[in-house]
């Protein structure tokens, strides 16, 4: 029986997906996409692109999915800009969700769960991806950090690369890798708290059975990757599509940099994943 979503991460994503349809837009600052925008590629030009997907998108955009590695690439500076980008995003109504894919030992994934998920962190956000290969029972302090603040984890099943399949489908004792990913995360979602999220690419069949989740699926691979809104409702008949979150980066970032035209390209393929998922 699925559970009521009345605390924990459910009623904030449901909420924000309710009011804001369902689409997640990535702010991936590609070198090339600076030079699109006439930025220099420089911690002012990541700055001033920050600030503009931060005001075209944060007031429409249901979660804002910032790449952490393009903000690294500049260190200590773009991790001042990811800040920004958190807190800027947070405040115009949007969830944050950190795709850092983080994933480590169980001490260490304690610092992580502190860095992306603690109250007092600079890096706090709303939810962190995070990578299950050191074995899901891992990433339980990511989970239980998760839990206590009703923020979220993503955990890589069957990511959009095509490389991912010979691990994601190896068999592990009768079940996929990937299954095996689901299955744990409907164990922990079973509170109805949709605490743990999985990411599943929507740029070809995934193979997983993924209708015990109760929990969000981030579905990267829309627009840049190949992937169209009429393709989601195929990759995903199977799935509880209440719960699927589309993402696009350069897709929707290739309309920038003009503020309008760029949160017109949000409310557009929002609006066609709405439509291809009536
Ligand atoms: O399976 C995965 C997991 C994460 N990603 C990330 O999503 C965006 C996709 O960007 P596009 O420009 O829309 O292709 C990027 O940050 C990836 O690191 C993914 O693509 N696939």
């Amino acid at each position: 029986m699925t559970a009521p979503p009345s605390s924990g991460f459910a009623p904030r994503y449901r909420e924000v997906i309710g009011e804001r349809g369902r689409l997640c837009v990535g702010i991936d600052p590609h070198a090339e996409l600076l030079e699109e925008w006439g930025l220099p590629v420089s911690i002012d030009g990541l700055s001033r692109f920050a600030d503009i997907c931060v005001e075209a998108l944060g007031p429409v955009a249901a979660v804002i999915k910032p790449q952490v590695a393009f903000f690294e690439v500049f260190g200590s500076g773009g991790f001042a800009v990811l800040e920004k980008v958190i807190r800027g995003a947070q405040a115009a109504g949007a969830l944050v969700l950190a795709d850092a894919k983080r994933g480590d030992i169980g001490s260490t994934m304690q610092a992580y769960a502190t860095a992306w998920l603690g109250d007092a962190s600079p890096l706090c956000s709303d939810a962190v991806t995070v990578s299950p290969y050191l074995g899901f029972g891992s990433l339980a302090p990511a989970v239980e950090a998760a839990r206590a603040t009703e923020r979220g984890v993503f955990v890589l099943a069957r990511t959009s690369n095509p490389e991912g399949a010979r691990i994601q489908l190896a068999d592990a004792d009768g079940r996929a890798v990937g299954q095996t990913v689901v299955d744990a995360a409907a164990v922990e979602n079973a509170d109805g708290s949709a605490t743990v999220g999985l990411v599943v690419g929507a740029t070809r069949a995934h193979g997983l059975d993924l209708g015990a989740l109760q929990g969000p699926i981030l579905s990267p691979g829309l627009g840049a990757q190949g992937a169209t809104p009429a393709d989601l409702a195929e990759v995903f008949a199977d799935a509880d599509t209440a719960w699927l979150l589309p993402a696009s980066s350069r897709g929707v970032l290739r309309s920038g940099p003009a503020i309008g035209e760029l949160r017109s390209a949000c409310e557009r393929t929002r609006d066609e994943v709405e439509s291809a998922l009536r």
